[in-house]
């Protein structure tokens, strides 16, 4: 099991986080309403860095969830474990979160099995109930809880769509990759990249997402940081290219050359 509290590094004593649109603005109307949220996009597009900054605007407690085909009800939720003094339960991230008021996040949600995801339902209508069944408890959700999703639609199979009624229990919100003019600020923010370097690799990423290839993925805002941060601690560019942008994105040897030929229209040296 993933549980974590966030770990993002806050940045002036915020978590920075660049709005692509409305989405600030949906994301409190839905946390007003009690209602839960459902956020679609590519991976690296700031899903994670969105609610993470949300929950600190809000000021609610956070529980990051990174779902995967193994996780069990029991791993939301929480379990009977062994102590000194016979056993104990323990809350799990959602009930923790339920309890507090705070913010669950479950990242992937559609890497869960579909029995996991069904002890969302009744947390995530109007009854905002958490049974536990090892306990018998019935928990009520603290005022502020608000339950959070997020999946990549490109990685959707016939097997892991989610259930429609579990998606329709949700608001949802679909991200991209931003704007060249707000990834260039995205990137001198998480990194210390100069101005004109940042719009070369803007430039070259918008070159490589229109390439006509068979990648699964493009690239990402998160590979264009990690480029922007070796460029800017004096890496060659063409060796950050290959390394932060080719080869994350292929096992395919001509694929990466193709990669590296439109880099190289960008960065010769
Ligand atoms: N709008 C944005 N404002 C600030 N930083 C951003 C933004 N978009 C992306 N980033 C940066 O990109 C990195 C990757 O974003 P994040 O981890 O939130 O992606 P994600 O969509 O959750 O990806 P995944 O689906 O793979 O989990 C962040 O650590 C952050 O540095």
């Amino acid at each position: 099991m993933t549980f974590s509290t966030t770990s993002t590094i806050p940045i002036n004593g915020e978590i920075f986080y660049q709005p692509q649109d409305n989405e600030v603005q949906l994301f409190e109307y839905a946390y007003a309403h009690q209602l839960p949220l459902l956020i679609k996009g590519p991976t690296g597009c700031g899903k994670t860095r969105f609610v993470a900054h949300m929950a600190e605007k809000l000021g609610r407690p956070l529980y990051t969830v990174a779902c995967h085909d193994d996780l069990t009800a029991a791993d939301l939720v929480g379990r009977h474990l062994i102590g000194p003094n016979g056993t104990y339960w323990q809350d799990g991230p959602l009930t923790r979160a339920v309890r507090e008021g705070g913010i669950c996040y479950l990242d992937e949600i559609v890497e869960a099995r579909k029995d996991t995801t069904v002890v969302l339902h009744p947390l995530a209508d109007d009854r905002r109930l958490l049974p536990i069944e090892r306990t018998g408890e019935e928990l009520a959700a603290a005022e502020g809880f608000m339950l959070v999703v997020s999946y990549n639609p490109g990685y959707q199979n016939i097997l892991k769509g989610m259930k429609a009624s579990t998606r329709q229990r949700f608001v949802a919100l679909r991200l991209n990759y931003p704007d060249p003019l707000l990834e260039s600020q995205i990137l001198m923010a998480e990194s210390q990249i100069e101005q004109d370097l940042a719009v070369k690799l803007i430039e070259l990423a918008g070159s490589l997402r229109r390439l006509d290839s068979d990648l699964d993925e493009v690239v990402s805002t998160r590979l264009l940081i990690y480029a922007a941060r070796m460029m800017s601690s004096g890496m060659s560019p063409l060796a950050v290219c290959r390394c932060c942008l080719a080869e994350p994105l292929s096992d395919d040897i001509s694929t990466v050359e193709a990669l590296m030929d439109v880099a190289r229209l960008y960065f010769d040296c």
